[in-house]
């Protein structure tokens, strides 16, 4: 089994990793040898999509996945999770990595088809809406964690904006894993990605306490 990697943030302004975060962390290392084999020696840029406290992607670059040839270009909207990622990865010494966190949307400050590898745990709680998004001049630190929790209709407003855009962010031969709970129906996902053409596989599957998490690979 991988090491997690040590993580050390102030979890009033950054979402701490729970049954979720290690549920990604499993699925990576169970596909850890396919990615290997599927990139090869090919560089390839890498986008976790809200990042967080950064134990998704500094687990990534510990392990090199998907291969040793990797970017990293995490990003999220907490800009306290831009200094979180940096000081996790510094932790668990990551520094010989490329690794430039990005404090931006989804992935609007990523050129368009270009990434081959995105990874998303998303704000997936149903929640009667997505908060709202502060300035940062009128941010109260549990805004950021309300942000990171809360994803509106089902659970699906922002995951559905990132499967949205799946086509136009990801590079050719691109592979995307996301996270689900069982409120956020990825059976309908399932059948949605596929008449757009996408490969939709389920990776792993947890209970954690009352809920059902899942991770999805998503592939053409
Ligand atoms: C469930 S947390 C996951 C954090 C971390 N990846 C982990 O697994 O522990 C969701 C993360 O997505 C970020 N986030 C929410 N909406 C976002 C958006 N529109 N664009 C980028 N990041 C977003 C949150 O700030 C939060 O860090």
């Amino acid at each position: 089994m991988l090491p997690t990697p040590h993580v050390s943030c102030d979890y009033d302004k950054v979402y701490e990793p729970s049954e979720d975060s290690f549920l990604i962390l499993d699925a990576l290392e169970k596909e850890q040898a396919f990615l290997r084999t599927y990139f090869r020696s090919k560089p390839t840029v890498v986008c976790e999509v809200g990042c967080g406290s950064g134990i998704v992607t500094t687990f990534m670059m510990q392990n090199d996945i998907p291969n040793e040839h990797a970017i990293y270009l995490p990003t999220d909207v907490n800009p306290w999770a831009m200094d979180s990622m940096v000081e996790s990865a510094s932790l668990n010494n990551c520094c010989t990595k490329m690794l430039s966190p990005i404090r931006t949307n989804l992935t609007s400050s990523i050129r368009p088809r270009e990434i081959d590898f995105l990874v998303f745990n998303p704000p997936y709680v149903p929640a009667e809406s997505v908060p709202y998004m502060p300035l940062d001049s009128e941010a109260n630190e549990g805004d950021w964690l309300d942000l990171a929790l809360l994803g509106g209709d089902d659970g699906m407003a922002i995951t559905w904006k990132l499967l949205d855009s799946l086509d136009k962010i990801m590079a050719p031969g691109g592979i995307a894993y996301i996270l689900f709970c069982a409120r956020n129906h990825p059976e309908k996902v399932v059948k949605t990605m596929s008449t757009r053409g996408w490969k939709c596989e389920l990776t792993e599957h947890r209970k954690a306490g009352w809920e059902v998490l899942s991770v999805y690979k998503f592939y053409r």
